[in-house]
């Protein structure tokens, strides 16, 4: 962007001199993107007169060579190349495409315009290059990687000094630096909208690049409007057919907050409450219409899918399996994503995890996800429940036996849950209940990864990875003697968190996964009430609660009915949410309603930790207007 406005030809010459002169430049007075490149053109060696010696142009079959390699640049510029020159025919104008070299690979002009333009070799092969030409728009342009305005004097070499130029750069769906798009005349014709023109003929070309590099992957073009999809305004999305964000325009960049930094990293559980798979069958099922988008930060779009096998009717299979397990649980609540993301960075590095969380928020579904995504996946996943297995039991259980050890044992002998879990994952939930005694044999297991098992005395290998999961608080149980500090140290590797129901931001995303798995061929919804009480709510049982009472109120709906009511929910949980629903409910005199809002906002808040986003969409709210209530 300008800091300065365009200084008379004069004073922008005096500047120039004194930079040469004495290395500086009046920093008040010009534009601090151009005073940056004079200097670097300075430091190239570069004199403002005279001569130019040695410039790196391309010529025969050396820029027959550049401009294959750049074709795909080429012919996607070429159309709105011809598009842009039509804007600008007869101003004494030429469109230019460079390479990320600077060097020209295609120019459209006025012939009047190129013969002069010819004397200072704004042709084909030429670089522009900022070391090779001082400051102009294609080489600060490259420089600066940001679209720039060179006018009349401001270039730095005085035989440029006739021009005037626009130029923005072109970026990959993966944001590399693909060429410049240029817009040259002659600087008594300057017009202040051109760089507005070039900026958006280089989003058209960039717009082209992505969705056709990207054709192998799941395109998603989204914009706030319907009909603002296939315009140059719109957002493009690349994922791997597994969720990965693979690509994408600046334009979805700035409306997703993200950064090409981002790419390969962000998957779409983390960018969108909808599932995936949601998306496409609605998209399938209204013939190609945009659907509606939520990002987790509650932003709303207008979406539109497109992909190769999508076209042969297959998407839904393919791509259901290809998300791995942690992107299918993933819902989109940010702390159960902190959990997630911290279980794939020790991935496979041999750290025992130690899942934590209140009873039926998901700790042995989330530890199978993990194992699904390892490198173990292959091999078994085996759980076993330290507080279900009678006491006498568990040591067989985990150890296993040869035959006639005990008296019941099994003849042939068991092999037992630590050698059956050999090269996969061992699942020890509620480890926090396992017997003392046992825990001190785990430990030595743990410690020597041998198992021996009862009536042997030969220890044998294992291998397995472990995950533990408890709802207790295992620091207090090693004060009161329950648990060994020791096996706590070895079992806790790293210890993830799992929110509970009520702490989650996703329980709209959640529902719907969850009557999607009930109910896949229907399209169902909770009435507006229960959705807000279920909000409200508290959820004791955490995410088992809400299967089964989901479960069970799919089971009571009529064959034509699409809405779960009151009437389909358990008469207790019923009662209980009505309670909740009369704290929301303004039932009291109207001169009440204010406080009673004001009580359901702060509900709400509280329920989402603060997220406005997320407290809105609770209430069945837009952001805006919990905004203004706020004020
Ligand atoms: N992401 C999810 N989506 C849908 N249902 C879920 C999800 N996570 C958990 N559930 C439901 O909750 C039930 C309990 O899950 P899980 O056994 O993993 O919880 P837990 O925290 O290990 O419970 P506990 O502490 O009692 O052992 C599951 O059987 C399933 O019905």
């Amino acid at each position: 962007m300008r800091t300065h406005a365009i200084l008379p030809t004069p004073q922008l010459r005096q500047a120039r001199l004194q930079l040469v002169e004495h290395g500086i430049t009046p920093t008040a007075q010009i534009d601090a993107l151009v005073s940056r490149s004079w200097h670097r053109s300075l430091a190239a060696g570069l004199s403002p007169i005279g001569r130019l010696d040695c410039l790196d142009n391309l010529a025969g079959s050396s820029l027959q060579r550049a401009r294959t390699l750049n074709h795909d640049l080429i012919s996607h510029s070429e159309p709105v190349m011809e598009y842009l020159f039509e804007q600008v025919r007869q101003s004494h104008s030429m469109v230019i495409l460079a390479d990320a070299q600077g060097v020209l690979m295609h120019t459209l002009g006025d012939l009047d315009f190129l013969n002069k333009a010819d004397r200072v070799a704004l042709r084909c092969g030429a670089s522009w290059a900022e070391n090779q030409r001082g400051t102009n728009a294609i080489g600060t342009a490259l420089a600066e990687a940001n679209e720039v305005e060179i006018n009349g004097a401001e270039h730095y070499l005085d035989r440029n000094g006739f021009l005037t130029c626009a130029a923005a750069p072109i970026l990959s769906a993966q944001g590399k630096l693909m060429g410049i798009l240029d817009i040259s005349g002659d600087h008594r014709s300057r017009h202040p909208h051109t760089l507005g023109l070039v900026s958006t003929a280089a989003r058209m070309i960039e717009n082209s690049l992505v969705l056709s590099s990207c054709r192998q992957q799941i395109l998603v073009q989204l914009h706030a409007k319907a009909e603002g999809i296939g315009t140059v305004a719109q957002g493009v999305l690349a994922f791997s057919e597994d969720g990965w964000l693979v690509g994408a325009n600046r334009k979805a960049l700035d409306l997703l907050g993200l950064r090409h930094a981002d790419m390969h990293t962000v998957s779409w559980p983390q960018l969108f409450e909808e599932a995936f798979e949601r998306l496409l069958s609605a998209q399938q099922r209204n013939k190609g219409r945009p659907s509606q988008l939520h990002t987790v930060q509650g932003g709303i779009f207008y979406a539109q899918l497109h992909s190769q096998s999508q076209a042969q009717q297959s998407v839904t299979i393919t791509l259901a399996p290809t998300r791995d397990a942690l992107s299918q649980l993933n819902s989109g609540d940010p702390l159960w994503q902190q959990a997630a993301d911290k279980a794939r960075r020790v991935m496979d590095k041999n750290i025992p995890l130690l899942i934590t969380g209140e009873s039926g928020v998901g700790k042995e579904l989330f530890a199978q996800a993990v194992h699904q995504c390892s490198a173990r996946k292959d091999k078994p996943f085996i759980a076993v429940n330290c507080a279900a297995v009678p006491e006498h039991l568990i040591e067989a259980e985990l150890f296993g036996y040869v035959g006639g050890a005990f008296t019941g044992a099994a003849k042939n002998g068991m092999p037992g849950k630590l050698r059956e879990a050999h090269g996969g994952t061992l699942f020890l939930d509620e480890i926090g209940d396992m017997p003392l005694g046992l825990q001190t044999r785990l430990l030595r297991v743990l410690q020597e990864r041998t198992v021996t098992p009862l009536g042997s005395s030969a220890a044998i290998a294992v291998d397995f990875a472990l995950m533990g999961a408890t709802h207790q608080n295992l620091r207090q149980a090693i004060d009161q003697g329950r648990f060994r500090s020791d096996l706590y140290y070895r079992i806790n590797g790293l210890s993830l968190h799992l929110p509970a129901l009520r702490e989650r931001t996703d329980l709209q995303t959640l529902t719907q996964t969850i009557l999607q798995k009930f109910a896949p061929d229907a399209d169902l919804s909770l009435h507006p009430e229960v959705s807000t009480a279920m909000a409200a709510f508290d959820w004791p049982g955490n995410l088992r609660q809400l299967s089964h009472v989901l479960r069970t109120a799919v089971a009571l709906l009529d064959p034509h009915e699409t809405q779960i009511n009151w009437v389909h929910l358990p008469d207790d949980l019923a009662e209980d949410l009505q309670r909740c629903a009369q704290t929301l409910t303004p039932q009291a005199p109207a001169q009440n309603l204010h406080a009673l809002s004001l009580k359901a906002i702060e509900h709400a808040l509280e329920n989402a930790r603060g997220n406005v986003s997320a407290a809105a969409r609770q209430l069945g709210i837009s952001r805006q207007t919990l905004y203004r209530k706020l004020q």
